[in-house]
C-alpha cells in the first residue's frame, strides 16, 4: 500500500523535472526537502493529478489522482492554504469540501476539536490568521478520513505552540498508519518528524534515506548541503 511515483519529469521554461522517483508507504512520514524552486510543488501539483507530466507517472495504490471516483477519501492534501475562499465560515468550508468530496459532514465537529479550531467554527475564513487556516487546511485534509496525508509546508504562520502541537499530531496520525509526504525546505521541520527524507534540488532527487541514515553523515543538516545540485550550492 503505497504512493508510487516512477520517473516523474516535467518542463517550463527555465525549469525542468528530472527522473523524479520515490515512495510513500502507510505508517511513514517521509519528509520531502529541497530549497526554493528546487520543484518539491511542481511533484506535488503532478502527484494530486492538477497537472498532467511530461513523462513518468504519480501513483495511489496504483491508480493516478485523477482516474479515481472518491480521491478524498485515500488521501488529504494541503497545498496553500492561503487560497481558500475568504466569504465564508469555517464550517460553511467544510461543508462546501464534503459535498464536493461526496464526504460525510457528520465528522466536521471532531474534526475542528481535532485541530483546536471548534472555537472559530463560525469565523469568516477572511478572518482568519495563515496558522488559523494551516489548521483548517489540515481539517479539510483529514475529512474523508484518508490513508495519505500530502502536506506542503503546512507549518508556515504557525507560532511555537501551533508547531509542537502539528508535530504531535503528525506523529499520531503516522501512527494510526497513515502515510505522510511533508515537503518543506525548513530542515528543522523535516528532521523533527521525518521517518524517511527525499532531497530534491534542481528538479532531480539528489538523495534518500531514512532519517537516520542522514544523521549518521553528521546532521540533516550537512547531508542536506551535500546533497545539493551543484548550481544551488
Ligand atoms: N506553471 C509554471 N510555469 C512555469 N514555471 C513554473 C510553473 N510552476 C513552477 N514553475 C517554476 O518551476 C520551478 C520549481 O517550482 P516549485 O514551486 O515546484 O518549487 P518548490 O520546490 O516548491 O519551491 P518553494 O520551496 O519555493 O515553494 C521554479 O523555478 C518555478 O518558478
Amino acid at each position: 500500500m503505497s504512493i508510487v511515483l516512477t520517473g516523474v519529469c516535467q518542463a517550463y521554461s527555465g525549469f525542468e523535472l528530472r527522473d523524479v522517483s520515490f515512495e510513500v508507504s502507510t505508517g511513514e512520514i517521509v519528509g520531502f526537502l529541497g530549497p526554493n524552486g528546487a520543484g518539491k510543488s511542481t511533484t506535488l501539483r503532478i502527484l494530486l493529478g492538477l497537472e498532467r507530466p511530461a513523462r513518468g507517472t504519480a501513483l495511489i495504490e496504483g491508480t493516478p489522482y485523477a482516474r479515481m471516483a472518491q480521491p478524498m477519501r485515500t488521501i488529504g492534501s494541503i497545498l496553500d492554504a492561503q487560497w481558500i475562499a475568504g466569504g465564508q465560515t469555517v464550517t460553511q468550508y467544510l461543508n462546501w469540501l464534503a459535498i464536493a468530496g461526496g464526504l460525510d459532514r457528520s465528522r466536521i465537529p471532531l474534526l475542528l476539536e481535532q485541530v483546536d479550531l471548534a472555537y472559530a467554527a463560525k469565523r469568516r475564513v477572511s478572518r482568519l490568521s495563515l496558522g488559523m487556516r494551516q489548521r483548517l487546511g489540515l481539517a479539510g485534509a483529514l475529512l474523508g478520513d484518508p490513508r495519505y496525508l500530502v502536506l506542503d509546508e503546512p507549518l508556515n504562520g504557525l507560532d511555537p505552540e501551533g508547531i509542537r502541537w502539528f508535530r504531535d499530531l503528525l506523529r499520531q496520525l503516522r501512527d494510526q498508519g497513515r502515510g505522510i509526504l511533508l515537503s518543506s525546505h525548513i530542515l528543522t521541520e523535516v528532521s523533527a518528524v521525518a521517518d524517511r527524507v527525499v532531497m530534491i534540488s534542481n528538479g532531480r532527487v539528489t538523495g534518500s534515506g531514512s532519517l537516520s541514515d542522514f544523521e549518521a553523515e553528521g546532521s540533516l543538516e550537512d547531508a542536506f548541503f551535500k546533497h545539493l545540485a551543484p548550481k544551488e550550492r
